[in-house]
């Protein structure tokens, strides 16, 4: 049967609904360089490979930030511990930007990328290919370095709110 003659009848809301169910953890995606610095909130984030270490970022095109992440082609993962539920809102808004920034402590990457304190985790990465599907580029990510805090609790993006994630042992 040729898949072209089904046609969709999943609305956007439905498919929204319905994605709101599947749990995700929040990071806070940051770049420097010759664009200038940016970042955003994300929760479409994943792991592709390990050889070579490489995630993923769905970035919205028509998001402010788009051509900065495009130019500098570099980009620094850091996902979100517990208590970090403001800090994700104000890179998840129309503040701007210098705002946003002024708002935590950051340290710097190799690429130059702007490092979270307090991060469950950081990955510092090249932006190795970006591919196009609907609204969204995804941007393929080879990680050059990490950062791991095995010290604070996790937080989950989960039915539209925040939810923290607590290690099996107390911090
Ligand atoms: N992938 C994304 O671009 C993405 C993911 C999560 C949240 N958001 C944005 O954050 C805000 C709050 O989101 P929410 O979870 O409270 O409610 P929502 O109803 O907007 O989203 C529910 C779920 O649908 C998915 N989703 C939302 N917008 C999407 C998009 N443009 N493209 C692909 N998938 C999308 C995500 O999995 C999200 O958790 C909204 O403005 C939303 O667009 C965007
Ligand atoms: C919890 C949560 C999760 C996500 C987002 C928001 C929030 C609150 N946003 C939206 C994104 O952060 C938002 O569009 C930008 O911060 C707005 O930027 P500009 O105002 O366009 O600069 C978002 N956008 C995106 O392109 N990919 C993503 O995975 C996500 N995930």
């Amino acid at each position: 049967m040729n898949p072209n003659h089904l046609a969709p009848v999943v609305e956007k809301t439905e498919f929204r609904n319905a994605m709101s169910r599947l749990g995700a953890a929040v990071n806070i995606i940051t770049t420097e360089g010759p664009a200038g610095r940016a970042g955003f909130t994300a929760s479409a984030v994943c792991s592709v490979t390990d050889s070579p270490p490489t995630l993923l970022v769905c970035l919205n095109r028509s998001a402010s930030v788009w051509p900065v992440f495009c130019e500098n082609r570099q980009l620094c993962v850091n996902t979100l511990a517990a208590g970090h539920e403001t800090l994700s809102n104000l890179f998840g808004g129309k503040t701007p930007m210098a705002e946003r920034f002024i708002a935590a402590e950051w340290s710097t990457a190799i690429t130059g990328s702007p490092v979270l304190s307090g991060a469950v985790a950081s990955f510092d990465c090249r932006i190795s290919q970006i591919v196009s599907v609907g609204t969204h580029d995804i941007l393929f990510c080879e990680v050059l370095a990490l950062v791991r805090n095995d010290d604070t609790h996790g937080l989950a993006w989960f039915d539209r709110g925040y939810h923290p994630l607590m290690r099996q042992e107390a911090c």
